[in-house]
Parts: structure tokens; sequence; C-alpha cells
């Protein structure tokens, strides 16, 4: 089954025109610069913009076509604002029990308490909003758009308004959520971090079109794309925890590219992992370095190539069967004689593990 969204809004100096068929299942960002569509796009979906023309398909659910809106309040959604919006006079336990009010007998108990316990935040429902923190305040709001068990849940921005501290706090109860339910997520952000991390799938948007849509591992390190031109360019792997080196504190982490090497994490073996390999930190050599510090070195081949200004040079090198970007300066490409086809190793200075 998919989400099949063909939208357009037409305002006097914006236009949102998409047609998207999106998986229903898995995290799809919506990424993009500010003013590019992103809300709206939301908003269409919700049934917000009463001037979207189109069709909105989720799986064999009709929410919208060319003879019928379903109004928001009919559409089975969460909606997830970047401010959490919780009913300041109400306790948690209240803000919960409100949305379900409307669903009468069909209310489904079992998906608010699966929501309090997915969120953690059991110990919170005789508060109320203002003795909680921003963290818990949003953590209290996406339970809330769980609890009435929608067929999707929309989040524009549920991090943006919190500081990188509770950030780090909110990210693993999405990442929960990612794994043990099977809803699919719409998730608004221009932060590339939070995608690189939590996306399965990804729509990056410009200027109200769809420039690219697909696997967001896949978009990440597409040389046409601007995702691979920036300061922070990375490539994100898939990995599974492959064991721990106790003597020197390092995790090993299986790939398709390979077993990298990570220091230490708490994760168990078998666990599913993702990798953050930034450009900047892979250098690439001719031959195999033998007396390296490096200890995450692998035989690949230079696939493309693009120039960024006059000194430096992205490379697209293929690991296996992974693409891998590297930034390095157009001097050394080169030197080293770069070109499609070279076969070279590609050493990595460190990763990052995601999740
Ligand atoms: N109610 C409105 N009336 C008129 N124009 C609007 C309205 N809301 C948004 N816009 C305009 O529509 C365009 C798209 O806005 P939108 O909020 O969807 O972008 P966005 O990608 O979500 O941006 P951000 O990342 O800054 O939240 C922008 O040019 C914005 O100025």
């Amino acid at each position: 089954m998919s989400i099949e969204a063909r939208l357009r809004v037409e305002r006097s100096d914006f236009s949102l025109d998409v047609d998207l068929s999106l998986p229903e299942e898995g995290i799809t960002a919506v990424f993009g610069p500010s003013g590019c569509g992103k809300t709206t796009l939301l908003r269409a979906m919700a049934g917000l913009e009463r001037d979207a023309r189109g069709h909105l398909w989720i799986g064999n659910e009709c929410w919208q076509d060319e003879r019928r809106f379903l109004p928001t309040h009919k559409r089975r959604l969460g909606y997830v604002f970047q401010e959490p919006s919780l009913f300041p006079h109400l306790t948690v336990a209240r803000n919960l029990s409100y949305g379900l009010r409307r669903l009468g007998d069909d209310a489904p108990p079992v998906a608010l308490d699966q929501a309090v316990e997915l969120l953690g935040i059991g110990h919170l429902l005789e508060r109320r909003p203002h003795q909680l923190s921003g963290g818990e305040q949003q953590r209290v709001a996406i339970a809330r758009a769980l609890a009435s068990d929608p067929a999707i849940l929309l989040l524009d921005e549920p991090l943006a308004a919190v500081d990188q501290d509770r950030k780090q706090e909110i990210l693993p109860y999405l990442e929960r959520l990612h794994r043990e339910l099977s809803m699919p997520v719409i998730y608004v952000s221009h932060a590339r971090d939070e995608v690189a991390r939590l996306a399965d799938h990804m729509v990056l948007l410009e200027e109200g079109r769809a420039r690219a849509t697909g696997d967001a591992k896949a978009l990440f390190s597409r040389l046409d794309l601007p995702l691979a031109h920036g300061p922070d360019t990375e490539t994100v792997i898939d990995a599974t925890v492959a064991g721990h080196d106790a003597e020197f504190g390092l995790t090993w982490l299986d790939t398709a590219a390979g077993r990298f090497v990570a220091v230490r994490q708490d994760l168990p073996k078998g666990s599913p992992a993702r990798l953050q390999v930034l450009a900047r930190d892979v250098s690439i050599t001719l031959g195999r370095p033998t007396d390296t510090s490096i200890l995450n070195l692998f035989p690949a081949t230079v696939d493309t190539m693009v120039d960024e200004g006059s000194a430096q040079t992205t490379v697209r090198l293929r690991v296996g069967t992974v693409p891998m970007l590297a930034r390095i300066t157009r001097k050394s490409a080169v030197e080293l004689g770069l070109e499609s086809g070279s076969n070279v190793y590609a050493q990595i200075k460190s990763v990052a593990l995601l999740r």
C-alpha cells in the first residue's frame, strides 16, 4: 500500500505542486530550505488548506479527490506542530484524553496506554503543561497525536522549538516509535542531522516542487542534489553491531561496505545501527597504506567527481555496493590522477553512530 499525494496549492506569490507516491510505512522526511512549502504540504495532507486541489489516498482511504474533500476531523491523522500546543489548564492525562472524546465509543484505549508507554510519560500524567520541560511537553503532544490510533502521523518540525539537549532527549522516543509502530510518519524538517538519523525515505522540496524523492540514504549521496555539496555532507550507512573489542574500547559494525570500527558503543551485539560518515573525514590513497593510524580502510572505486569551487572536490566512491562521499582538495584529486573508474582506498577518520 502507498500514500498517493497529488496536491496543488496556489497562493499569490507561492505555489505547491507535487505528485508523490510514498510508502505507507516508516518515516518519510520532507526536507528543504525555509519557505519551500514543507508546512503547506503537511497542511494540505491534513485538510487544513481548503483550496488544495488534487487527490490524496492513504492506502485504500481516499481523503480527497476531484469530488471529495474530507474535513480534517474526519481524516484519521495525528498532527504535531513545532510548539507543543497543549491545553494549559488541563492535566497531561486530560490533554491526552481530550482528543479521544470525539471518537466516542470507538476510542481505542489500548492506543492511549501504548502512546503513554512509548513516549515515557506515565509519571507526568497528573501534571499541567507549565510543570513540564519543553521536551516533555513535546513528548506529550506526540503521545496525544498517537492516542487516537491514526492512519498516519504528521510531524511538523517537532524538534525545532527545543534546544539541543531536549532534542537528544526526544530523538530516542521517535526512534522507538519508528521501531515499534507500523504507522507511517511524515516528518517535516530542515535539520539534516534529524533526517540522517530518522528518515527511511525523503522528499526533497524546492520552491514548492519535489526535486527528488526516494530512499533517504540514497538521496544523501547523490551528487546532482544540493545535499552532497554542503560543509556537512555525509553518507548514511545501515549497520549491525558485530561485537566489541574490550581491550581497546571499540565496537565493530558490519555494513554492506565492510566492517567499520567505532569508539565503543553500549549496544548489544546484533542490534541495528546507522552510521554517519562525514565526507570531510574520508581521504583517498592509491595504494593500501600500511603505517596509518586510521582503522577504517576500504578498497573503493571512483564513481563520479564534482568540483566545489576552485579548491575542493567531492568524490563519490563505491565501497562494495555502498556509495560513499569524500571531500578532498582539488589539488589532491589532480595529483592522484583520479577519474571515474580509478581503484583507490578510502580511509575514514571517524565514524559517528546515529542509532
Ligand atoms: N497563510 C499564508 N498565506 C500566504 N502565504 C503563506 C501562508 N503560509 C505560508 N505562506 C508562504 O508560502 C510559502 C511556503 O511556506 P511554508 O510555511 O509551507 O514553508 P516551509 O518550507 O514550511 O518553511 P519553514 O521551514 O520556514 O517553516 C512561503 O513563501 C510562505 O511565505
